[in-house]
């Protein structure tokens, strides 16, 4: 009896233990499986030698943070020289010829018309050049340089103000508009403008107003993303002025320091040109109130395009308050006199020169920078 007792007791024990070791099995929480995929532990972000995560935000490409400024001037000076300086090279050989007869003044007035520079500015910079030369009655080369360098400053105009507007001074966003014909680059502008403000803490906000083709939005948002900037967006077709709206009216409410506003360009309709780019202007500070206008209106300009490129540039001034001028492609040029011509035409200050695909290849446009890469040896 006892020994059956005994029996009884060993049993329960043991199916007691068995019983606690299965519930502590399935109850216990166990360390998680090490993920198959692991990222590298440094935090600069090099993936190197390790497998992608499996996860990764791929609807979020990795931010870029554009050059720092200085590197990024002097990369575009030495472009921008390279490009241009073929007429600074032929004015100097010119200049240097044993005798400055009429005909070679005659060159020296060609070779800045073929640089597109305008016929009328040639000719009143060459006059002023040959006076001073006559009047000082020398013929060092370096004199002779530094004189050219000065009335190539002068036409070139260092009194014009060419600060970019994108601060209001008020709580609200300063509204820049980015127009042009197809192809100029305006979707290309608007990305670097956006790097170089971020860049500089600023925030941004993109408006797609080129509706009239998707993959313009599209693009325009690939370069927003690539900088962390948001881009207001509508439907294919739908009214530019009211993705405009909604842009400055979103950027009001996000707080953003500035809004950048892409448009279409078709020119093969002037009118229809000019009705959707006057009610985009009107109707986008609407969010802000009365009285406020848009802060800048930049003017996007193919310089390879040369004296069509005016033309194009005097239908969009009549559209819009062209504010400033942002002339791209001056890296596919030798023919950097455009600056000059379009500025007369229009009396309006280049504000940016493009000088490449890349992303950082936007500069802000110094006069004295500029002649001195098109005078450099
Ligand atoms: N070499 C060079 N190419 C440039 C420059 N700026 C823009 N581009 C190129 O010009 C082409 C047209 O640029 P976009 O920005 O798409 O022009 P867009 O004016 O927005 O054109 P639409 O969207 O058709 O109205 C692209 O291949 C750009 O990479 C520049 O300064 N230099």
């Amino acid at each position: 009896m006892i020994v059956d007792l005994q029996a009884q007791i060993v049993y329960g024990i043991l199916g007691l233990v068995v019983l606690v070791a299965l519930g502590l099995f399935f109850l216990v929480p166990r360390k998680p499986k090490k993920p198959e995929h692991t990222l590298p532990d440094d935090t600069t972000g090099s993936t190197q030698g390790a497998p992608a995560p499996e996860e990764p935000a791929q609807d979020e490409p990795p931010r870029e943070v554009p050059t720092e400024p200085t590197t990024r001037l002097a990369k575009l000076r030495n472009r921008l020289a390279k490009s241009n300086n073929a007429m600074g090279r032929g004015l100097l050989a010119l200049l240097s010829r044993d005798t400055l007869d009429e005909a070679t003044w005659e060159e020296i007035e060609d070779t800045l018309i073929v640089a597109d520079l305008g016929v009328d500015t040639a000719t009143e910079l060459v006059d002023n050049l040959r006076e001073r030369v006559r009047v000082l009655g020398t013929r060092d080369l370096s004199t002779v340089r530094a004189l050219l360098r000065e009335e190539l400053i002068k036409v070139v105009d260092p009194t014009m103000d060419r600060t970019l507007r994108t601060e209001t001074g008020g709580d609200e966003p300063s509204v820049v508009l980015v127009v042009g014909v197809n192809g100029a680059g305006k979707t290309t502008t608007v990305g670097k403008i956006a790097r170089v403000l971020v860049a500089s803490d600023r925030t941004v906000l993109l408006g797609a107003a080129d509706t009239f083709r998707a993959a313009a939005a599209e693009q325009l948002t690939t370069w927003g993303e690539r900088v962390g900037v948001e881009t207001v967006r509508g439907p294919e077709g739908s009214d530019p002025a009211s993705v405009a709206y909604s842009a400055v009216e979103r950027g009001l409410k996000d707080n953003v320091d500035v809004v950048l506003i892409d448009t279409a360009g078709r020119l093969q309709n002037k009118k229809g040109l000019m009705d959707e780019l006057g009610k985009v202007k009107k109707v986008a500070t609407r969010p802000l109130g009365e009285g406020h206008e848009l802060d800048e209106v930049l003017l996007v300009l193919d310089a390879t395009t040369g004296q069509n490129g005016m033309q194009q540039a005097k239908v969009f001034a009549e559209v819009v308050n062209v504010s400033g001028i942002v002339l791209t492609k001056l890296d596919g040029t030798a023919k950097g006199g455009i600056v000059v011509a379009v500025q007369r035409e229009l009396g309006v200050p280049v504000k940016l020169v493009g000088l490449g695909e890349g992303a950082d290849d936007l500069a802000p446009f110094v006069v004295e920078d500029f002649v001195d890469a098109l005078l450099e040896d």
